[in-house]
C-alpha cells in the first residue's frame, strides 16, 4: 500500500457478523458546483455502503445528483468534501496515478449511449479493453455472456441499440471489474429492448458476482435490485432492501 493511501479503520464489522466489510463506503460526501455567483449543491452529506455482489439501484429525478454520485464512485470526479473508501483504501486521498489504476482495473462503466467505435467489430471493440487489462476474460467469452456470441463480427451499425448496449456491457465486464457502474443503461432503449439489457446486467451480477450499481429515473427498475437508494435534491430520501429480486422480465413500465 502506498503512503498516500489512508486505511479506513472505522468499518464496523461487528454490527453484522454475517457481513464482510463493504467493497465501497461513502462517508459524508458532498459536491457543489459554482455557476458564476450561484452555488449548486449536487450532493449533500451522502453516506452509503455497498457490499460484494450486491445489485443496487439508485433512483432519482433528473438533477437529483445520480450521475454526480456515480462519477465520484467511479473516480471520474472528486467530491467537494467527504470520503470514498474502496476496500478500506481512501480513494479521495489517492494520487492521480492511483485513481487511474482504480478506474482501469476495478471499474466497469456503462453509459446511456454506448460509445462503441464504429469502424471496429463487436469483438474488436471488446478486445480494445482485453488487450490492456491485467487478467481479462477472452473477448469472445464476454460477448457470449451478454448473449452476443453470434454477432462477434458485426459492426455497430449492423447491430440494434440493445445489441450495441450489450457490446458495451461486454466491454465493461471483460476486464473483470469489481464494480460495474451503469448510468441510465436503458435510457435510449424501448421497453422490451431495455429489459433485455437489464437481463444481461442481472446475469453478470449473478454469474460473476460483480457488485453492480444501476442509476435510473425509472422507479420500475428498482424491483430487480437487492437494495434501492433514492436521491432527491442531492440527499438520500429513501433506502430500502428488497426481500426478493424480480427478474427484469417481470418488470413493467
Ligand atoms: N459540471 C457541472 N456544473 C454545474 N452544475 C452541474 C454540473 N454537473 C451537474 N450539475 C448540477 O448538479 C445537479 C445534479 O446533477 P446530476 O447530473 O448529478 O443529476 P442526475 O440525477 O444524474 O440528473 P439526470 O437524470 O438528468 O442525468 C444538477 O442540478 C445539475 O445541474
Amino acid at each position: 500500500m502506498k503512503s498516500s493511501q489512508v486505511v479506513d479503520s472505522s468499518v464496523d464489522v461487528s454490527a453484522n457478523s454475517q457481513q464482510r466489510p463493504p467493497v465501497l463506503r461513502i462517508s459524508d460526501l458532498s459536491k457543489f458546483y459554482m455557476m458564476g455567483e450561484v452555488r449548486v449543491d449536487a450532493l449533500k452529506h451522502i453516506s452509503l455502503e455497498f457490499h460484494a455482489g450486491e445489485l443496487a439501484v439508485l433512483l432519482g429525478a433528473s438533477g437529483s445528483g445520480k450521475s454526480t454520485l456515480l462519477n465520484i464512485i467511479g473516480g471520474l470526479d472528486v467530491p467537494s468534501s467527504g470520503k470514498l473508501f474502496f476496500h478500506g483504501r481512501e480513494m479521495t486521498a489517492a494520487t492521480e496515478a492511483e485513481l487511474t489504476a482504480y478506474r482501469r482495473r476495478s471499474i466497469g462503466f456503462v453509459f446511456q449511449f454506448y460509445n462503441l467505435i464504429s469502424s471496429l467489430s463487436a469483438l474488436e471493440n471488446v478486445q480494445l479493453v482485453t488487450e490492456i487489462a491485467d487478467n481479462p476474460m477472452p473477448a469472445e467469452e464476454a460477448l457470449r455472456l451478454v448473449d452476443l456470441g453470434h454477432r462477434l463480427n458485426h459492426f455497430p451499425a449492423q447491430l440494434s441499440g440493445g445489441e450495441q448496449q450489450r457490446v458495451a456491457i461486454a466491454r465493461a465486464v471483460a476486464k473483470r471489474p469489481e464494480l460495474l457502474l451503469c448510468d441510465e443503461p436503458t435510457g435510449a432503449l424501448d421497453f422490451q429492448t431495455g429489459k433485455l439489457v437489464l437481463d444481461v446486467i442481472e446475469k453478470v451480477n449473478r454469474e460473476i458476482g460483480t457488485t453492480t450499481l444501476v442509476i435510473t429515473h425509472n422507479a420500475s427498475i428498482a424491483g430487480m435490485a437487492d437494495r434501492v437508494v433514492r436521491l432527491r435534491s442531492g440527499e438520500i430520501s429513501e433506502e430500502r432492501r428488497n426481500l426478493t429480486r424480480l427478474s427484469p422480465s417481470e418488470l413493467v413500465w
